[in-house]
């Protein structure tokens, strides 16, 4: 929306429609004798302020058609600030309006500096509004959990989840693809918890080799094998106070998970070499992508480990399970990159916004960060392309369509609802919290049987 000022006056009285045209300075003024004109204006130039006298025909002496245009007004465009005017002594004219929505009110006759203070403080009012609405979409699709860029609902669910349970001392469970952002999520549980003063302490247990993965894990004395010329503390006792982050915890093996299981029950662990037990205050966050419930089924992990390790279990959705998150994270790592390699490329053209939109994004998050970093170099103006980011002719070539989306969703919800009331149109519209005249219009529309 522009931030031009635009004022509808709904007034059938072409005399004080024209006064009232005059009577304001600084706002793009539109006129409206009648609600289908009224409806016009709104619906082409979403107007912040409206006037409306009540009196409008084809009831000119009462107020039905008045209240008529009010409501459509407001279905239209909620927010607009609708300023109701109706002759002497309707007081209960004007509560109605306000119940109805309205925003103000006047009474005729017309004074028209008294008028104009309303109309001003409707506009001021309105643009606090839009602005503290902007404001939170920004906070909302911003940085969320220090770091986190999402904009999805999705996503928005799981790091609320985590900013409510970082604060217990539980076990938390991330399960998601690669390059979901699981890292930068334990290290969201580790910075809102008590905890953060202390140690993140992050450990890929599938990029280590088995035969060092213990002793990464658990330290080693000196001498205690062939190359352990010093004596070194592992990752859990170097993550004391604070969390260790074990990533990938479904490529432990076996022998290992019984260790890591006793020093989740005992909380004490002992160096490779050693008898001296050491007791650790850590919390534990794990990550992995594969299917634990089935590792488990088949004997490859340990369900008392599982347990420990899964107090809380959190599903973190794939960038394609996240509407609108690849564009919101594309357009960050654009500027994050551009700037850290002093390139020229600024913006997206609308083949590579499309083919963003588009892709699955099989890599998630770490996919789009690298397509994007290369991008950034690749580009030659200060537009990004879609072959600049390797994804031309990738592009879905069906394209977005609303009303398309809307019968898709409404053909499934019809659907569904059918089946639950088996096949009763009645039962299916209270479902559906429609009339049974509408939906057997939709069901027309749609070709649908009960
Ligand atoms: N929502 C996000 N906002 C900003 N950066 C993100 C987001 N999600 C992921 N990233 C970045 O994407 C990259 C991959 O994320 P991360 O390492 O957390 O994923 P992962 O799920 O742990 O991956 P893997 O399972 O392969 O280890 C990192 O550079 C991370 O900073």
């Amino acid at each position: 929306m522009t931030d031009l000022k635009k004022l509808l006056i709904v007034e059938d009285d072409a005399g004080l429609q024209r006064q009232l045209r005059w009577a304001y300075e600084g706002y793009e003024i539109h006129t409206a004798a009648n609600r289908d004109e009224a409806v016009t204006v709104i619906r082409a130039e979403e107007p912040q302020v409206v006037t409306l006298d009540l009196g409008l025909p084809p009831d000119p002496d009462g107020t039905s058609e008045g209240f008529a245009t009010l409501e459509t007004i407001l279905q239209l465009r909620p927010d607009t600030k609708v300023i109701v005017a109706s002759g002497h002594g309707a007081h209960e004219s004007m509560l109605k309006a306000i119940s109805l929505g309205a925003w103000d009110f006047y009474q005729k006759p017309i004074d028209i500096d008294a008028l104009g203070l309303i109309v001003a403080r409707a506009f001021h009012v309105h643009a606090l509004e839009a602005e503290n609405r902007r404001l939170a979409e920004r906070a909302e699709a911003g940085a969320v959990l220090g770091g986190m860029i999402t904009g999805a609902p999705e996503m928005l669910k799981v790091t609320r989840t985590i900013e409510r349970v970082a604060g217990a001392d539980v076990s938390v469970m991330l399960l998601g693809a690669s390059g979901t952002g699981k890292e930068l999520l334990a290290r969201g549980v580790h910075d809102a918890s008590p905890r953060k003063k202390h140690a993140f302490v992050a450990i890929n247990c599938a990029a280590i080799p088995e035969t060092l993965l213990e002793s990464e894990l658990f330290g080693h004395e000196k001498g205690a094998f062939t190359g352990a010329v010093k004596t070194t503390e592992g990752k859990i006792e170097l993550a004391q106070g604070g969390t260790l982050f074990l990533d990938e915890i479904g490529d432990v093996p076996l022998p290992l998970q019984v260790k890591l299981l006793r020093f989740l029950q005992e909380r004490v662990i002992e160096r490779i070499g050693s008898r001296k037990p050491i007791a650790v205050d850590t919390r534990v966050v794990c990550a992995t992508h594969q299917d634990l419930d089935a590792m488990v089924a088949d004997g490859r992990f340990r369900e008392d480990l599982y347990y420990r390790l899964a107090e809380i279990v959190i599903r973190i959705p794939s960038l394609a399970e996240r509407p609108g998150d690849a564009g919101l994270l594309a357009r960050h790592f654009l500027t994050k990159y551009a700037a850290a390699m002093q390139t020229g490329a600024k913006s997206f053209a609308p083949d590579a916004l499309a083919a963003i939109d588009a892709w699955s994004w099989p890599g998630n998050v770490r996919e789009l960060e690298n397509r994007v970093k290369r991008a950034t170099i690749m580009a030659e103006g200060k537009m990004v392309s879609a072959a600049d980011l390797d994804l031309a002719d990738k592009a879905d070539p069906i394209p977005i369509n609303l009303k398309a989306a809307r019968e898709l969703a409404d053909r499934k919800a019809i659907r569904h609802a059918l089946a639950r009331a088996e096949g009763n149109i009645s039962g299916t519209a209270r479902l559906l919290g429609i009339s049974r005249p509408t939906l057997y219009d939709l069901m027309k529309a749609y070709d649908l049987q009960p």
